[in-house]
């Protein structure tokens, strides 16, 4: 038994312990409960997609499309979940998504994630759309491993202060996150006339930035806020990006480099064409583009297209062990997992996110055990049957 499982006799015996009693073992009741807790603002981001949220629900029902056949007497007693991923080892191929604003949903925000993070070993991909700037969450996560992603913005000289605080504060590999250049209708929160940023949040590593400054005449204070908040908005995506433009990343950064929001083999086939070291299949969560495919059926595809000779990474609907078995076996070498660690921490803060972190973990390894298998590698298409 290793340490992972060892968290399922830990329960048994001491029951949830530390952690609030409102933490369940069962993730999927996660969001009903963080509706409990959150303002109905703050849930409504979290939980809201595009449109009539079809592809949020498609991005679940794919999951449910394949089931697990499993295999016994294969010898399951020394497991091993551990992954490189773009450089940075992990104990399990899990990271965390990059999610903005997290304030909203709890006053630590990203620097409790950090910490929960750090504390299981997982890399954390830290938004541009922090509420604690970069260099805060850096210190927070101490020795943990981080990846920067970037929102693209129009200023071309603060896409490149950006690449340089992120390397110097440690981040490692960098995310570019390609789905999301302005947000789609999203019908929560409009009706809630709800936008943080709007309200200055999730603007952290703007305001602090010294390109910025320049740009709204100096630090931001209150004299100015309303005016950087404008600057934001003008500045915070750039929808004339094109395939050429990747060229300009490469000068920027000299690490690892992923591509977020890929859904088309062919998108796939030029990121690796245009020298990308990854690809992260994602449909954000169904927050984008309403109607689209599920991206977990958009994920064999990609993988073919990109044929190893770039890292393969999903997300988009992961909430349980059992479903990153099911990426790995479709392709991925590692998943993001999104929503459900910001349900923990608005339901207990760094230790609410460090249960989701654990449970997620120790169900992966008892669901590749039990299915007969001992790493993540020896899962494929075989693993799975189309129900
Ligand atoms: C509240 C919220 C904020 C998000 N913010 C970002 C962000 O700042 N950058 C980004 O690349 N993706 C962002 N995402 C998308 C996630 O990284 C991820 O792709 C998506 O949530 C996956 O879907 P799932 O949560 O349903 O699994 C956000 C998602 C949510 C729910
Ligand atoms: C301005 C967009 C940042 C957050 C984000 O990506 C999301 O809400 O999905």
């Amino acid at each position: 038994m290793s340490a992972l499982a060892d968290f399922q006799n830990e329960i048994y015996l001491k029951g949830l312990g530390d952690v609030r009693p409102e933490l369940p073992a069962d993730l999927t009741r996660l969001e009903g409960l963080a509706e409990r807790r959150l303002s109905a603002q703050a849930f409504g981001y979290a939980a809201g997609s595009a449109g009539a949220e079809a592809t949020a629900r498609a991005n679940r029902a794919a999951f449910d499309r394949w089931r697990i056949v499993p295999r016994m007497l294969r010898d399951v007693a020394h497991r091993d979940l551990s992954a490189e991923v773009l450089g940075t080892a992990m104990p399990a191929p899990i990271l965390l998504a990059p999610i903005g604003v997290q304030s909203i949903f709890h006053p630590d925000g990203e620097l409790a994630v950090a910490r929960a993070a750090a504390s299981c070993g997982l890399p954390i991909v830290l938004s541009t759309a922090a509420s604690a700037t970069m260099e805060e969450v850096a210190e927070a996560g101490g020795e943990g491993p981080r990846w920067y992603q970037l929102y693209w913005p129009k200023d071309r000289d603060l896409a490149v202060s950006f690449l340089e605080r992120a390397k110097a504060a440690g981040y490692t590999a960098l995310v570019v996150t390609l789905d999301t250049f302005t947000l789609a209708w999203r019908p929560r929160d409009l009706e809630q006339a709800y936008l943080p940023f709007l309200r200055g949040i999730g603007t952290a590593n703007y305001f602090s930035d010294p390109v910025f400054q320049k740009a709204v005449g100096g630090p931001v204070t209150d004299a100015n806020r309303d005016t950087a908040v404008l600057h934001w908005v003008a500045t915070f995506g750039n929808p004339s990006l094109t395939w050429d433009d990747l060229v300009f990343l490469r000068e920027h950064w000299d690490g690892p480099i992923a591509l977020k929001g890929i859904q088309h083999p062919d998108d796939a086939r030029r990121a690796v064409d245009a020298g990308m070291d990854g690809v992260i299949v994602s449909n954000h969560g169904g927050r984008q583009v309403d109607g689209a495919i599920a991206s977990l059926d958009a994920l064999p595809g990609v993988a073919a297209a990109v044929g190893g000779q770039a890292a393969v990474l999903f997300d988009s609907g992961i909430r349980t062990g059992s479903d990153i078995v099911k990426a790995l076996a479709l392709g991925a070498e590692a998943v993001l997992v999104a929503r459900p660690y910001v349900y923990g921490l608005a339901l207990g803060g760094e230790a609410g996110v460090r249960h989701v972190l654990r449970c997620l973990q120790a169900e992966l390894e008892l669901t590749l055990a039990l299915s007969g298998h001992r790493r993540p590698d020896e899962l494929g298409p075989e693993t799975l049957q189309r129900s």
